[in-house]
């Protein structure tokens, strides 16, 4: 059995640490170096007891001699540093990137969103991404894009719950493209390790639900827009003619994404029945394996998707308001970060995509 050595660079973080929880029980993976920044020289065991098969590990420095000689290198850093060290790694390897620095094709969204060096974008990790129709009207998904690459972007944890909840929608022409407003339950890990808020203590944090992001500036807006207009069949550059009202709210969990996305329903949406709405997402997610459409009157909840890289997902109409209201739940650490990459990489290197993977969750 092909067994390919890893390298991951962020791997005291919680998106590095859910990499190596994910490779530690792959088959095809094996971790041969772990990589840091201020914990340098520190065992594994005191970063990741979760994980006694790598507690033998030391966290080396971040630098390309250190993570280059692997066949495989996740980078789980800080936005802008996986950019700065790209161009050092081995081509030859394949690198998967968990951060912002290669998933935007238009400069011109990375410089309104996050400014300072923009980056190349690489073939973005979400297989299940519709990215237009053929002339049958089958479904074309990102997943072919990924067999043989090198170079993968990790899609952002709140795009991925946004996306994977609309998209059928837009792919039929069910919604009006600037009418959709997304409203998400996130837990605490999607924001990393370190106290970027001031009121992460758990005394205020276990007893809040807090608002961040809000007013159209949170930076997954412009990763989510390019993907709807790839979902109806259109570049980057037409993600103009979508708009979105995106807020995130923090609540007292440790993982989780529970997105509810609406928008106004077309013409042709109108004129079909719910039952026949909910057949479009049922039909935009067969045969893919992770996307788990409920059964009519089930809704997705955190609850049932911990650890696991499924996606959640329900459709319902509210014909009163003339709204589509669709709905994921994804682990923002898994599905939204570590699980989607190692489903990619297994694209990438023709193993079984779910090799290593569950849509089994932890529960309760
Ligand atoms: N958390 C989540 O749900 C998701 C995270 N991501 C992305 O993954 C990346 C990591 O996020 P997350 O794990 O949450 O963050 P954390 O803060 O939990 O971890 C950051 C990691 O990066 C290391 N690090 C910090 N600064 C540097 C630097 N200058 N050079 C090298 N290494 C550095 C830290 O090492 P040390 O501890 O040794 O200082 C640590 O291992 C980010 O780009 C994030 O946006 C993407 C999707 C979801
Ligand atoms: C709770 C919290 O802060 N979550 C982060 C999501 C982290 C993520 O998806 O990472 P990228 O920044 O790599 O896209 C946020 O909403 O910004």
């Amino acid at each position: 059995m092909a067994k390919y050595t890893v390298a991951v660079a962020g791997a005291t973080g919680y998106a590095g640490g859910e990499a190596l929880r994910i490779l530690a029980a792959h088959p095809n993976f094996e971790v041969t170096c772990v990589a840091g920044h201020s914990s340098v020289g520190e065992s594994m065991a005191k970063h990741m007891p979760h994980i006694p098969q790598l507690a033998d590990l030391v966290v080396e420095d971040t630098t390309p001699e250190v993570l280059n000689g692997h066949d495989v290198i996740i980078l789980a850093l800080p936005h802008g540093a996986s950019g700065k060290l790209a161009s050092q790694l081995d081509p030859e390897a394949v690198v998967v990137d968990l951060g912002a620095d290669h998933r935007l094709e238009e400069q011109s969204a990375w410089d309104a969103f996050y400014g300072g060096d923009f980056y190349e974008h690489w073939t973005y990790g979400m297989p299940e991404l519709i990215v237009g129709t053929d002339e049958s009207g089958n479904y074309l998904r990102q997943r072919s894009a990924l067999p043989e690459t090198k170079r993968i972007a990790g899609p952002g944890c709140n795009v991925t719950a946004t996306t994977l909840a609309m998209q059928p929608g837009i792919a039929q022409g069910l919604i009006e493209p600037k009418s959709v407003v997304a409203d998400l339950v996130v837990g605490y890990s999607g924001a990393g390790k370190n106290l970027k808020r001031t009121n992460l203590l758990a005394a205020e944090a276990l007893q809040a639900a807090l608002p961040y992001g809000v007013g159209g500036t949170h930076r997954h807006i412009p990763e989510i827009l390019q993907n709807f207009a790839h979902a109806a069949g259109k570049s980057a550059a037409d993600a103009k003619d979508f708009t979105l009202s995106f807020t995130p709210v923090l609540a007292p969990m440790s993982r989780g994404i529970l997105a509810t996305v609406s928008a106004t329903m077309t013409d042709k949406a109108k004129a079909m029945t719910d039952a026949e709405i909910r057949e479009v997402w049922t039909k935009a997610y067969e045969g893919q394996d992770f996307m788990v459409v409920l059964p009519e009157g089930t809704l997705p909840s955190t609850g049932n998707i911990i650890g696991s890289n499924a996606a959640h997902l329900q459709v319902v109409t509210d014909r009163n308001a003339g709204r589509i209201i669709a709905f994921a739940a994804i682990d923002n650490l898994n599905r939204g970060t570590a699980g989607q990459a190692v489903q990619s990489l297994n694209i990438a290197l023709g193993l079984p995509e779910d090799q290593g993977l569950t849509k089994i969750g932890v529960a309760p």
